[in-house]
């Protein structure tokens, strides 16, 4: 028995990523335009990448406080399905850019406190989905992709959220399942736990990661 859990992989960069997590049934391709990220593409790079990604994937573009001059670029040269906010997109900055594309809207909150977990409510009349990911340390290099989990009993007192939402940070083959189990996520993301090395997808570390996600606990 497998579970209807969702999975997406974010940040692949060659056509052996996209092979080895579709062949391991994830739900979700991310792909990062985040310059200073390990898993970063461009967008000649994304293109031929997202070209090859079997219908039934979503492919997510992930980028950071991106203006408008960025995304016309990557959404007219990038046939992408969701546009991940991964900054300190405002609200009206989310409304904004769903307007402004037509397309779906994940918008990513760092967790780290209560007060975090609330501006659920701030975005769920403007998003489609939203991405609670661990909080980046202050002094890190980059907003997401870090391998960090946050307190999951944040989640436990959350009330009836009525969009769609997805856990991120720190997920691995290894505590994938009692995370999904502790939080009631239906939907998880994972970058650095499926990795080698920075930026380097691992085939059997994608397989195990969907395999223990989808296993029925
Ligand atoms: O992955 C990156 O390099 C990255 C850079 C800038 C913003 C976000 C980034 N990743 C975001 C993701 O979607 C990750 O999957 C999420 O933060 C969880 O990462 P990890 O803890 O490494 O699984």
């Amino acid at each position: 028995m497998t579970s209807d859990v969702r999975i997406k992989i974010c940040g692949l960069t060659t056509a052996e990523d996209i092979d080895a997590t579709a062949r391991a049934g994830a739900h979700y391709v991310g792909f990062n335009f985040f310059p200073k990220s390990p898993r970063y593409v461009d967008l000649d790079r994304a293109r031929e990448l997202a070209v090859t990604v079997p219908v039934g994937i979503a492919k997510v573009a992930l980028v950071v406080n991106a203006e408008n001059d960025a995304l016309d670029q990557l959404v007219d040269r990038v046939p992408i399905d969701m546009l991940q906010l991964h900054g300190s997109e405002s609200p009206e900055r989310v409304a904004k850019v769903r307007d402004r594309y037509g397309l779906p809207i994940m918008k990513v909150l760092g967790i780290a406190s209560e007060e975090d977990v609330s501006k659920v409510d701030l975005y769920s009349d403007v998003a489609d989905q939203l991405l609670l990911d661990a909080k980046a340390p202050k002094d890190a290099a980059l907003p997401g992709g870090n391998g960090l989990t946050f307190d999951w009993t944040l989640l436990a007192n959350r009330k009836y959220w009525t969009k769609p939402w997805m856990l991120a940070g720190g997920l691995t083959p290894e505590n994938v399942a009692e995370a999904i189990a502790r939080t009631g996520a239906r939907q998880v993301d994972v970058a650095s736990g499926v990795e080698s090395a920075p930026g380097q997808k691992d085939a059997g570390l994608i397989e195990a990661f969907c395999r223990a996600a989808l296993e029925d606990i």
